[in-house]
């Protein structure tokens, strides 16, 4: 395969390279000059193991027609199917093949060896066809599929804003513009801009015997684009209409027990802000500004060379609101929560396709992984028994450093000592955060969220409890939350909550 994938990549490097020469021009696509344009086919209109590379037998039609191959390990993935087309086109273009050997396992591992050939076929017609323009083609289903195509329905969502767009401009009386649910007519036509290229996206409906079908057609102003259109553009669409979903819908948490077939979701209503979240001041602020920096630091981690991620080790014991602390993260930046179960996941490709699939602007949670922490360095392929911290932290590198951006890990553990060397020493997680058992101006925030009281006669007394003896955040919002309607009675309970816990 790697021969192949040279051959493949000698073909298209001089004209990348030419193209990256010549300023940007604007050329008419092919149905404006007439002929038809050359078709990338997205998503799957004919199954994949139909070899053929041109279904129109018409030569003077001169279409091309380049799919991505779908027919992974997982055929639920799309994202992690285009995510490795994506990777190895740009690696093939920038000639970064050689040093990519990450790259090499991650084809390996989501294109099964019989498709393989078909793949570089269909790459080697991408690369040759310099001269030939190119309409990108995204059916919405695909055969044998009552279910819509991935990025059909990413494309949809993503254009819906755009059509709303003009509808704010022509009405401005629309507030909340993402909220609407405006599509595209037939045959309507919308011009985007990306990275100072300028798309056309047509909404085409074919009548054909087993009923109406539609596509996007995508075309751009000038061929030498495309690989800035597969690579950049059409990735940012599906990102983009998960943040809008998500928007829409709310946060999410995900749940992933095992990685197969499909995360299950679960829309997160965990309410819990930094407003509301009981913690000392000077930790939360420094908290709340590292996830600040981090969010906008997009132009910096490009600028340094290291993947745009960042990692939190929260630890503290249970109900002190590590929990909490990660859904206020979440609702701070406006991240969805992936929620994963180590002991769950089977292997490091169940954990590859995972990482590979998760959105940007995601945080990726392993709770209480202490639980299935083990020796470092063994590197059998059950990661639930037998991967370390330090090769689960490799594989998150070597994936989220060429795939991807703006990802946050979180680890929690109810204690630090049994933990792993590895994951407590310096730079191997970002921000260690200790959740402490309810220390005073913790409780203030506990007295105001549950009682809405800033001062109180028994605060006195309940401070020097609180120095005292330890409880956590969770056993004082229990026993405030017992009398919400009078806040006297519910802190003279408080009081001999802690008096007790003194005495034994
Ligand atoms: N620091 C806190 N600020 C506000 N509320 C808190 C805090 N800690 C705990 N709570 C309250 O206690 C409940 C349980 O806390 P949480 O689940 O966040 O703790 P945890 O440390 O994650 O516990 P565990 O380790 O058992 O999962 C929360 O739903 C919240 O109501």
């Amino acid at each position: 395969m790697e021969r192949a994938l040279r051959e493949v990549r000698d073909s298209g490097a001089e004209e990348e390279k030419e193209s990256r020469r010549s300023p940007v021009g604007v050329v008419c696509s092919g149905s404006t000059r007439g002929s038809n344009p050359s078709r990338l086919f997205l998503g799957t209109q004919r199954p994949l193991n139909s070899l053929d590379p041109d279904p129109n037998p018409n030569p003077s039609n001169k279409i091309n027609r380049v799919r991505i191959p779908n027919a992974i390990h997982r055929p639920s993935s799309y994202v992690a199917s285009f995510a490795a087309f994506a990777m190895l086109t740009r690696s093939v273009a920038n000639d970064v093949l050689t040093v990519g050997k990450e790259l090499r396992t991650i084809a390996d591992e989501f294109i099964p060896r019989e498709y393989q050939d078909y793949y570089l076929h269909e790459m080697k017609k991408l690369l040759a066809n310099k001269d030939s323009e190119f309409a990108i083609v995204i059916d919405e289903f695909q055969p044998q599929s009552r279910s819509s195509d991935q990025m059909f329905k990413a494309v949809e969502t993503y254009l819906g804003t755009k059509v709303n767009e003009s509808c704010i401009r022509k009405l401005n009386v629309c507030k909340n513009k993402e909220s609407l649910a405006v599509r595209m007519n037939e045959n309507e036509e919308i011009i985007d801009e990306f990275d100072g290229v300028q798309v056309k996206w047509r909404l085409v409906t074919n009548i054909e015997q087993s009923g109406s079908k539609r596509c996007y057609e995508l075309t751009f102003d000038h061929n030498r684009h495309r690989f800035l259109i597969i690579e950049s553009y059409l990735p940012y669409i599906l990102e983009r209409s998960d943040e809008i979903k998500a928007r829409e819908s709310g946060l999410k948490l995900h749940m992933i027990d095992n990685g197969y077939p499909e995360p299950k979701t679960i829309i997160l209503d965990n309410p819990m802000t930094f407003k509301t979240l009981a913690m000392e001041p000077g930790l939360k602020k420094s908290i709340i500004e590292d996830l600040d920096n981090f969010s906008s630091g997009k132009e910096y981690y490009r600028r340094i060379g290291k993947a745009w991620k960042r990692g939190y080790l929260i630890y503290g014991p249970s109900g002190t609101g590590k929990s909490s602390l990660i859904a206020s993260m979440a609702n701070h930046l406006n991240y969805n929560i992936y929620d994963v179960d180590l002991a769950e996941i089977d292997s490091d490709s169940q954990l590859k396709s995972i990482l590979l699939e998760m959105p940007s602007k995601s945080i990726l949670v392993f709770e209480d992984f202490d639980r299935i922490q083990n020796p470092i360095g063994d590197v059998k392929d059950n990661l639930s028994s037998k991967t370390s911290f330090t090769r689960l932290l490799n594989l998150m590198d070597g994936i989220w450093s060429c795939c991807g951006e703006e990802r946050i890990f979180v680890f929690t553990t109810k204690s630090v000592d049994k933990l792993d060397p590895a994951l407590v020493r310096p730079g191997r997680m970002d921000m260690h955060i200790q959740m402490s058992y309810c220390t005073f101006s913790a409780f203030k925030q506990l007295a105001f969220n549950y009682l809405e009281v800033e001062e109180h006669e028994l605060f006195a007394q309940i401070k020097e409890l609180l120095e005292t003896v330890n409880v956590t955040p969770a056993d004082v919002a229990g026993e405030l939350m017992k009398c919400r309607k009078d806040a006297t009675v519910s802190l003279e309970r408080l009081v001999a909550y802690l008096e007790k816990k003194v005495s034994l």
